[in-house]
């Protein structure tokens, strides 16, 4: 593509008179620069991508997109945003992947993962070719791609919407994260369906005020444009029981289908029974009313099924292929997955690291519990400090004992996180403080006893444990497996 048809992009658009060039490729990290590409510029919170202008000038770079004048013989285009600009351009360079696939994007603190993995399998169980761009990873087909972020950057984002379209995905389904809102990553993205989860406590190092945070994820609602563009109906997919939806139903001009448990929406479920096996629930929708039975259990995944159920029939997928798909579903990676090695009691391992998401689990899992409930929960470092005491408090609350440990300390001091955990521990509650992960989970499986449940929150699906700037090898369900075959059960926490 010509670098001035590129340029007339964006807006507001200054004639470009500058020597126009050939774009082969569109890349913000001069690493991936290779002859012809546009390197573009971006300021990051570590580094200053400006700083690599010349290094990709030498390896190849056409042509460069900055947020300042900088000194190299190739044209140099300056903007007043060079990551939104990298949205536009790269959406525009990759020839407006989105408007050739339906795009469902999924936002909320809770439930994303989960969500979007269950309108995955239905839309497979209706046969169609599926795309997935989440925390786990990126997903075209059955090809895995390793991600860093819950929503790539745009350039990564646009390239694999590329990738999905060369390799005929129908329908592209992608957790939204709020950060990607506010940075503008998904600015070039043309969404059909829009789902929100939930609005809970996370991410008040970056938004600042939950009044921020909510603002940030109603951008996905807005940027759905109307209810019909060209051919497409669009949809917003509410949680009619979240306080939030009431606001986002006002600034979407979308087609609006709700859900919910305790308020009146148009996709209900009553009559919810929860054991250790499954989830039972009587669906009611537009198109009809029935029993459904899940595999996974929770009542926040009865939740999910309905936020699914409606991003299924705003797609136009019978409500039998909808249940049939749900009901086959065995759980998604560290969402409340068991680990099982012969035991006598429950070890539950729950990507919980939210307040809402832990109050959630711990919930669900003291309606089977025949005994004692323990948690082992700790906070990341190097992120939201005010949800530390929260956590605590509520798994001192919510569990027979709690075990505070470490989740990812990054560049702060275990000791240090421990510590603003402990200031939301009353003292008189049952709790430990034990750092070491691993640790924690050997004792506390050394403790255990018939009928007491385990919840190892916060980690769920990672394999890795960062201490410092090093990822350490860590997976807290080959953890417990291991302590649960080396067992001794005489330790006293
Ligand atoms: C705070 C934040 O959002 N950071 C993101 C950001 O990193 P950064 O600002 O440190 O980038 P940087 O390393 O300074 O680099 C700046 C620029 O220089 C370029 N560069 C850099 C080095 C080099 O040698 N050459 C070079 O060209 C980079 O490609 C980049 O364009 O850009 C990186 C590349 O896109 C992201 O991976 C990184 O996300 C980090 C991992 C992160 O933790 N982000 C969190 C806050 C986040 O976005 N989370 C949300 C939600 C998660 C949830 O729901 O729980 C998410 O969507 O993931
Ligand atoms: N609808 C829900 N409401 C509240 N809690 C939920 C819901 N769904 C899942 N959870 C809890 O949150 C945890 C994370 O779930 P999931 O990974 O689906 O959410 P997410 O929004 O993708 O999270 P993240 O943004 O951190 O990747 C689960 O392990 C479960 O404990």
């Amino acid at each position: 593509m010509q670098l001035k048809k590129l340029i007339e992009s964006l807006q507001p658009y200054t004639p470009y008179v500058g020597e126009d060039v050939e774009i082969k490729s569109i890349e913000n990290d001069n690493r991936k620069v290779t002859e012809g590409s546009l390197f573009i510029c971006i300021k990051g919170y570590t580094v200053d991508g400006h700083d690599f202008a010349q290094n990709a000038y030498e390896s190849g770079a056409v042509a460069v997109i900055a947020e300042r004048k900088l000194p190299l013989p190739i044209p140099v285009i300056v903007v007043k945003d060079t990551k939104r600009a990298s949205s536009v351009l790269a959406d525009v360079f990759y020839q407006n992947p989105t408007q050739k696939l339906k795009l469902i994007g999924i936002t909320g603190t809770n439930g994303k993962t989960t969500t979007s993995h269950l309108i995955d399998a239905i839309l497979k169980e209706a046969h169609k070719k599926t795309g997935i761009i989440g925390t786990m990873y990126t997903k075209i087909g059955e090809e895995i791609q390793e991600t860093k972020n819950t929503t790539p950057e745009a350039v990564t984002l646009q390239k694999v919407f590329h990738q999905m379209v060369e390799q005929k995905v129908d329908t592209a389904v992608m957790e939204v994260s709020s950060h990607a809102l506010v940075e503008g990553r998904v600015f070039g993205c043309d969404y059909d369906i829009a789902v929100f989860t939930n609005l809970s406590q996370d991410h008040l190092d970056y938004h600042g005020t939950m009044e921020e945070y909510k603002k940030a994820k109603g951008l996905l609602f807005t940027r759905l444009g109307n209810a019909f563009q060209g051919e497409k109906p669009k949809f917003a997919i509410l949680n009619k029981d979240d306080a939030a939806a009431n606001e986002y139903e006002t600034i979407t001009a979308a087609h609006i289908l709700t859900y919910g448990i305790d308020k009146d929406a148009d996709i209900m479920a009553k009559n919810i029974k929860i054991t250790a096996a499954g989830t039972s629930f009587d669906l009611h929708t537009p198109l009809g009313t029935q029993t459904v039975q899940l595999k996974m259990v929770g009542k926040f995944n009865v939740y999910n099924s309905l936020a699914s159920i409606g991003a299924a029939i705003a797609s136009n997928i019978p409500l039998e292929v909808t249940i049939k798909a749900l009901e086959k579903v065995e759980g998604v990676a560290g969402r409340f997955e068991t680990v099982n090695a012969g035991q006598d009691f429950s070890v539950i391992v729950d990507y919980s690291h939210t307040p809402d998401s832990l109050q959630n689990a711990l919930q669900t899992v003291k309606e089977f519990a025949e005994n004692k409930v323990y948690v082992i929960v700790g906070c990341g470092g190097d992120r939201d400090k005010t949800k530390r005491p929260l956590m605590a408090k509520i798994a001192c609350q919510e569990a027979s004992y709690a075990i505070l440990t470490s989740d990812n300390p990054r560049s702060e001091d275990p000791i240090a996180i421990l510590k603003d955990m402990e200031a939301g521990v009353e003292e008189e509650q049952n709790y430990t403080i034990i750092p070491d992960r691993k640790e924690a989970i050997t004792l506390t499986v050394n403790q255990a006893q018939h009928g007491d449940v385990i919840l190892i929150a916060g980690k769920g699906h990672e394999t890795y444990q960062i201490i410092g700037s090093d990822v350490l090898d860590f997976d807290d369900r080959l953890v417990a497996k291991e302590a649960i075959g080396e067992r001794k059960n005489d330790t006293v926490l």
